[in-house]
């Protein structure tokens, strides 16, 4: 172009000056047909919503937030259960808090919508091709093996095998807090317990979280930098460009290759071992690698990094953060205390402080109260979903590819219309009381999310958070140490972790 332009006699500083008019007349071009919304986004005069600025939408709202849950919480009052906004570089947003939304694109319009490439390729060092981010094929192969992971045997044999060996540590843990009266962080322990069950049950590896807390688990380290990394991206459009300059995205590089070498170098010495000793499935990494599909392929050695690493996010920081939740409403709630206690001492001996197996689906009431805590505090506040072909919402709002359609359970938890007048109220009652008993709606109660990518870890969830919650009440009386914010606050995250620690402190519930 600039070659064409010196043939034609034309100066430098006149190329430079017919450059400088296009680009703003561009600009101007952009600002008057974006003139209320996010550059790309169509118009959409038929929904109800802020107004945005020229380009960028209301890019900063979002980034001037205090939290994303407050900053559509405020949206909602204002608009209601539908309405819409607009990001800069991530486009238009239609929140709409209904469960016929949530079922219209989790189900019945399944194939019409998609994981969002935009944010696939923010987490795609750390979490690559793995079942979050998929779509398609991709996604398919990965349901179908991790699927069989939490069936039957193996569930029983793996998973209820680490968490009553970790949930022992946890009470031992507790005996020394009763002991000497000093408080305890119960959210910290709950992290280090997730993590510890995790990596027990998943390669045979022990973090030491619960046994070295003063040693730090690099593993952990990097992978806790690497999220909230991730996490700044969502409003940092040129993430790219700043990290590559930036102490920031150098120390995320060496997270990320830290996470790589741990992770590589587990998978091949799992391998030789598999070769040489000839052992018998142990862990999950082992029936990760001797996994075949329908069609006969197995997970190559990048699917194996993708699918540890995705379940690692999927099942640490939800379960801690669920048993933080849950803990805080049991203490903050007298009566559902009592209700529990009396379960646990009909279900259990004087002298068994561990479930079984087989008793903890007998546990209905407990079941219960993890459900109402999933109501009132969903670990994965705000979902969505992309829309890939145009389509139209039951309650009649079209929608158009390249849209996102999201809701909000935090706020949907909280909604008269959805749950009832004592929607606010924490009653695990309403779950045993309604027809569904527990097994609700998922559509209404889409703490698990719902449809065919409805969450696979509900179970093992379920089973850490009944058996150590159970074993925790049967021995310890837990309290909290006055002068913290009730309800705690939480922090900006795609999670939903409490802001600050959960201090507690502990007794025994008994004294020998
Ligand atoms: C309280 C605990 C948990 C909650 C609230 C929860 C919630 C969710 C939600 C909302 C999703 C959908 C995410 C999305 O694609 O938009 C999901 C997916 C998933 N969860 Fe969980 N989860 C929990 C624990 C676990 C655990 C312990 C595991 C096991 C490691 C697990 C494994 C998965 C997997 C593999 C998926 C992806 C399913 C797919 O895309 O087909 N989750 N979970």
């Amino acid at each position: 172009m600039i070659q064409i332009l010196r043939k034609l006699n034309i100066a430098t500083s006149d190329i430079f000056i017919l450059f400088l008019i296009s680009f703003v007349s561009y600009i101007i071009y952009l600002t008057i047909k974006y003139s209320d919304r996010a550059v790309g986004t169509i118009s959409r005069k038929d929904l109800v919503g802020p107004k945005g600025i020229p380009i960028f939408g209301n890019f900063f709202s979002v980034i001037r937030r205090k939290t994303y849950i407050q900053f559509e919480h405020e949206l909602a009052n204002k608009y209601g259960q539908l309405f819409t906004f607009t990001i800069f570089k991530l486009g238009r947003v239609i929140v709409s808090n209904d469960p016929r939304t949530i079922e219209h694109v989790l189900k019945t319009r399944f194939d019409d919508f998609g994981k969002d490439e935009v944010i696939h390729e923010m987490g795609y060092e750390m979490f690559g091709d793995g079942i979050f981010a998929v779509n398609g094929y991709k996604w398919k192969f990965q349901r179908r093996i991790i699927s069989h992971l939490f069936l039957g045997k193996n569930f029983k044999n793996l998973i209820y095998t680490s968490v009553i060996g970790k949930s022992k540590i946890v009470i031992n843990i507790l005996k020394k807090y009763a002991d000497s009266g000093k408080p305890i962080d119960l959210q910290d322990l709950f992290y280090k317990f997730t993590m510890d069950t995790f990596g027990d049950m998943s390669f045979g590896v022990d973090f030491g979280c619960l046994t070295h807390p003063e040693e730090k688990s690099q593993f952990v380290i990097n992978f806790d930098y690497a999220q909230d990394v991730i996490f700044g991206r969502f409003t940092q459009p040129f993430w790219k460009l700043v990290e590559k300059y930036s102490e920031n995205g150098r120390r995320m590089r060496k997270a990320c290759k830290y996470i790589d070498d741990y992770v590589y170098n587990m998978i091949n010495n799992h391998k030789s071992e598999l070769e040489v000793e000839k052992k018998t499935v142990n862990n999950l990494l082992t029936l990760l690698i001797n996994a075949v599909d329908d069609n006969g392929k197995t997970f190559n050695d990048k699917e194996l990094r993708d699918v540890i690493l995705n379940l690692i996010l999927a099942g640490r920081d939800t379960t801690a953060q669920a048993l933080s939740w849950m803990m805080y409403l049991i203490m903050a709630n007298k009566s559902v205390e009592d209700l529990l206690l009396q379960e646990i001492n009909t279900l259990l001996s004087v002298e068994t402080s561990i479930p079984s197996y087989d008793d903890i689906k007998l546990f209905k009431y407990a079941t219960a109260t993890f459900y109402e805590t999933l109501r009132l505090y969903p670990i994965v506040p705000v979902n969505g979903r992309a829309c890939i072909k145009d389509t139209v919402l039951p309650n009649n709002v079209p929608i158009f590819a390249g849209e996102f359609v999201e809701y909000n359970l935090f706020i949907m938890g909280r909604d008269e219309k959805i749950w009832g007048d004592d929607a606010k109220q924490f009653n695990p009652q309403r779950f045993l009381d309604s027809d569904d008993g527990l097994k609700p709606n998922k559509f209404k109660f889409a703490a698990f999310h719902a449809g065919p990518r409805t969450c696979l870890g509900q179970q093992f969830a379920t089973l850490e958070v009944i058996t150590l919650v159970v074993m925790m009440l049967k021995e310890f009386k837990f309290e909290l140490v006055p002068g913290q914010k009730s309800p705690p606050e939480f922090k900006d995250a795609i999670t939903l972790p409490m802001k600050d620690p959960l201090m507690t402190k502990v007794s025994y519930r008994t004294k020998n």
